[in-house]
């Protein structure tokens, strides 16, 4: 799963700092400060913090979706950090493209923003075909149907668009889509959000599955259940620096940082249940 020109960790962070620029009225502002951290391939590692801290920052970066899309973007503005050997300081368009087909970014609130006017199948193929329109009609229909089943959705839900769907089964949807690509590298930001506690476990089996095969996870959670269950190092941001970094339990039974107290006195987030207008799938 390794890619040619890599040799060592599939991501990496050295001193990393990342600005936005002043924009209109709003002054330029410093989102990540100074961040090191290395993850091997075939890692999993958990990222945390409050609100504002630089998490989504992070992703966007690591994923080098800050280089391509709307404006208002982040730049590197000290030290770098590498994803499958690629520089995210200097990465190339043609690497770039390449890039976003080997790290899959699952965005915050993924589920809520599914195209409305696709059905699940068009949803969950539309990344095969726009990267290859030729793709085989047949393997994609399998693939389409091995990950619905991968995240516990039936068949029948196939032909439905996302207003049929519950907020959690879109969640679901999201997350198949974003790995139909079979990415090397797949980042996450809050993919348990609105999903039912029943079927959580096939997100963390998914994912399990995913790094047996070589994968390497990247995952904002503020849900404790999920960094014991899939992350092997955690990273905590306050205020855009680092606060701790490390094994989750080790850091909650010795907290060096207050906003890791607050966080092992409340025991978490509380699990999230899909909403009850869920139209009868599961
Ligand atoms: N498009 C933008 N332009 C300017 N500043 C931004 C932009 N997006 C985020 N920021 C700033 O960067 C900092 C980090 O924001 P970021 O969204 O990465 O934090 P976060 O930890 O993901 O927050 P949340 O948990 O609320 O999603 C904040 O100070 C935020 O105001």
């Amino acid at each position: 799963m390794k890619h040619p020109e890599q040799d060592g960790p599939a991501v990496r962070a050295s001193d990393l700092s990342v600005d936005y620029a002043a924009h209109g009225v709003s002054p330029s502002n410093r989102a990540l400060d100074g961040i090191s951290f290395e993850l091997p391939v075939g890692g999993s590692l958990g990222v945390i913090g409050s609100s504002g801290s630089g998490k989504s920052t992070l992703l966007r970066v690591l994923s080098g979706r800050h280089l391509s899309g709307a404006d208002s973007r982040p730049f590197v503005s000290g030290g770098d950090a590498s994803t499958l050997g690629r520089s995210m300081r200097k990465v190339g368009r043609r690497e770039l493209t390449k890039l976003t087909f080997e790290v899959s970014l699952l965005e915050q609130e993924a589920g809520a923003h599914l195209k409305p006017e696709l059905t699940v199948t068009e949803l969950i193929s539309e990344p095969v075909l726009e990267r290859d329109k030729k793709f085989s009609e047949r393997a994609l229909g399998v693939r389409v149907a091995t990950l619905l089943d991968a995240v516990q959705m039936p068949l029948s839900s196939l032909d439905k668009y996302p207003y049929e769907l519950s907020g959690g089964q879109r969640q679901r949807i999201a997350i198949a889509r974003a790995l139909v690509l079979g990415p090397k590298v797949f980042i996450a930001d809050e993919p348990m959000a609105g999903i039912d506690i029943t079927v959580r476990h096939t997100v963390t089996e998914l994912l399990d599955g995913f790094r047996r095969d070589g994968g390497t996870v990247i995952v904002v959670t503020h849900d404790l259940a999920m960094l014991r269950e899939v992350t092997d190092d955690v990273l905590a941001l306050h205020q855009s620096r680092v606060v701790g970094y490390g094994p989750i339990d080790a850091m909650l039974a010795d907290p060096p940082h207050e906003f890791l107290a607050a966080l092992a006195q409340s025991g978490g987030t509380e699990t999230q249940y899909e909403t009850p207008e869920a139209v009868g799938i599961d």
